[in-house]
């Protein structure tokens, strides 16, 4: 908890501890010695005076009455405007306090209705394992499904099982780095509903000393799975091809020199495969455009299913497609080729109205570091390579040239 310190002098400082000291038994003591002082005094001196200036008995009678109405005057004039001080005060005090009460529950009001109107929901937790809530607000329920009495203390599940055990692993140390820091945190995670789906939180928190010394999170809780979508949906679109879903050239070019940088670094062969639809543009004149889209995603699809998971396919442009295989020497390179081109060879590729269309594919082959060590000069080869293919007829392999090496650096 944040705590704020007034400035203070040691002036104001040391007042505040003579208030302190002043018990109201010390204070009435101290009025009543003040007032049995003035008054044994008064009436020993004021008597004393009178009986030398009055000798005469008479006077002095009259004297000493009027002496004693002055002093009930004195005194309850003094009385009178003590009480009134201190009553006025006593009611100041009591209008202070009232104002401060109303203050304070219209603020309290107010943060209810901010805390229940949140997006998510606001929370204060103990910082151990089962994140043990201590306090949760209302918009609990539509985030989680649980009511807040369900979440509170643990009572129904802890907020730690709706959160994967991995994920509570990093967010653990991601706050205790916070807390180390005296910092803030900010958590992105996926959290399972009561209902069991699932959806993506963000957390904003931060720790919190109590007097007692113990420690507590406090923070917000919003639900961000609209824009983990709208995120998901932007990747794909600066990453993929929308006809065909495979990667786009610059993403297919990303993954290209991440992969060579790899086999650079472990001294590891890797191919790259040029793979040309033969006589596309017959396809799309004979069945119109449309159809030749149809033959493109059938493609891809039969292409992307006979790779390993961690190859990539792309599509660079028209019908031409790049196929990076890491981990693969020339010999395996070659008979994957073979092994595509025979897989498209043998099953007609639908047109999209219920017919389909016999179709073949060429592919050039180059593998690193054997025909190129950049990708550009790895993709130059694997590209003549295919024009090799194109013209031994089409619906064949052919592999790059060894000496291409030397003329693409
Ligand atoms: N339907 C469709 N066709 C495309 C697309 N991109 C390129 N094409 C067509 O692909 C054809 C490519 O034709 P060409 O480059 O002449 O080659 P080809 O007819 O495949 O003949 P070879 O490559 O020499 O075997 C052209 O007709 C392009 O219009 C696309 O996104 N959709």
């Amino acid at each position: 908890m944040a705590v704020f310190m007034e400035p203070s002098s040691s002036k104001s400082q040391g007042m505040k501890s003579l208030n302190e000291n002043r018990t109201p038994l010390r204070r009435a003591g101290w009025a009543a010695v003040v007032y049995l002082i003035a008054g044994f005094a008064w009436i020993a001196f004021s008597d004393t005076l009178a009986e030398t200036w009055f000798p005469d008995p008479k006077t002095l009678s009259v004297i000493q009455t009027w002496k004693g109405s002055f002093f009930v005057l004195i005194t309850g004039v003094i009385l009178f405007s003590v009480l009134l001080r201190q009553l006025t005060k006593d009611r100041a005090l009591l209008n202070l306090q009232h104002r401060q009460r109303q203050a304070l529950r219209e603020r309290e009001r107010q943060l209810q209705i901010l805390m229940d109107n949140l997006p998510g929901m606001a929370y204060r937790c103990l910082y151990d394992p089962d994140w043990t809530m201590k306090f949760v607000s209302q918009g609990c329920t539509k985030l989680t499904g649980y009511e807040p009495d369900e979440l509170v203390n643990n009572r129904v599940t802890s907020y730690a099982a709706l959160v994967s055990d991995a994920s509570n692993q990093q967010l653990f140390e991601q706050v205790r780095v916070a807390l180390e820091k005296e910092e803030s945190f900010s958590l992105e995670y996926e959290v399972t509903r009561k209902d069991g789906s699932r959806i993506w939180v963000w957390e904003r928190g931060r720790g919190v000393q109590e007097d007692d010394g113990s420690l507590h999170l406090e923070g917000i809780i919003l639900d961000i799975s609209d824009r983990k979508v709208l995120e998901t949906e932007l990747e794909q679109m600066a990453t993929r091809d929308p006809l065909t879903g495979l990667l786009n050239r610059r993403e297919m070019s990303r993954v290209l020199d991440e992969e060579l940088q790899r086999a650079r670094r472990y001294q590891r062969p890797m191919a790259v495969l040029w793979v040309d639809f033969d006589h596309f543009k017959d396809v799309n004149d004979t069945y119109g455009h449309a159809a030749g889209d149809s033959v493109l995603r059938a493609i891809s699809r039969l292409l992307l299913g006979s790779v390993r998971s961690v190859d990539s396919i792309g599509r660079f442009g028209g019908e031409e497609f790049v196929i990076v295989l890491p981990e693969m020497d020339l010999e395996e390179a070659q008979e994957t080729a073979e092994r595509l081109r025979r897989k498209v060879a043998e099953e007609p590729q639908p047109l999209g109205n219920g017919e389909a269309v016999p179709l073949t594919i060429s592919v050039g082959v180059a593998v690193y570091p054997d025909h190129g060590q950049t990708a550009s000069t790895l993709c130059a080869a694997a590209d003549k390579a295919m024009y090799l293919a194109k013209d031994r007829g089409r619906n064949c392999v052919a592999m790059a040239h060894l000496h291409d090496q030397v003329h693409n650096q």
